[in-house]
């Protein structure tokens, strides 16, 4: 049996769920509701930042984390207020088109529809340690590919983050590395 912490229960309680958005067949898991009660903001940054200072932080080469890398859209939400706590970089992956300047490309396939995500081509050094955050895994095709970015630059994911993995979906054994999500919706 799995036992969650009442942060996580309280995390849990505030997201909502839409089924048949945005279309037949998807159960949409919201987690604006999140960010529109103060406490809500609160409880997942401290979270997030526990979780980061005593198990990611601690098996990390160097100890540090020098960037953090935020997927469009929602991951925009998270990533640069867990960059600015831990003196890291943030940068964005973005949908095609999006992003100036020299990029390079990923292709993946979404829980609904293929899709090419982008990242300025000098937003990482080779050999930094950088962690991928999101609002949410499903099919893992989003933060696949964002790994890819993050290897085609030469550096390395020492960690994927999420506010909710959709469990069944298995997306997290298509990553590289270790993930983490606070939620784990196992149906
Ligand atoms: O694990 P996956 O199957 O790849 O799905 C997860 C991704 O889908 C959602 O983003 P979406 O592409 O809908 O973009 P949005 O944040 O702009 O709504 C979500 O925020 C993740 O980024
Ligand atoms: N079921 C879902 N709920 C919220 N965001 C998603 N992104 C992809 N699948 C999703």
């Amino acid at each position: 049996m799995e036992t969650s912490t009442p942060d996580v229960q309280f995390l849990r309680s505030l997201m909502k769920a839409h089924p048949d958005f945005p279309k037949k067949g998807i159960v949409f898991l919201d987690i604006f509701p999140i960010f529109r009660d103060p406490l809500g903001s609160e409880t997942l940054i401290t979270h997030l930042l526990f979780h980061l200072t005593s198990v990611t932080i601690p098996r990390t080469p160097n100890k540090k984390i020098d960037v953090v890398v935020g997927l469009d859209a929602r991951g925009f939400l998270l990533g640069p207020i867990i960059a600015l706590r831990l003196g890291a970089a943030f940068v964005p992956v973005r949908k095609r088109g999006k992003l100036p300047g020299k990029c390079i490309q990923a292709t993946y396939e979404k829980e609904y529809g293929p899709d090419i995500f982008e990242m300025q081509s000098d937003a990482i050094q080779p050999g930094q340690n950088v962690i991928v955050v999101d609002d949410l895994i499903a099919t893992g095709g989003s933060a696949k590919a964002a790994g890819e970015l993050v290897a085609q630059l030469g550096s390395k994911v020492v960690e994927y983050l999420f506010i909710v993995e959709l469990a069944f979906l298995k997306g997290v054994e298509k990553l590289d590395a270790p993930a983490y999500s606070i939620v784990k919706e196992n149906d």
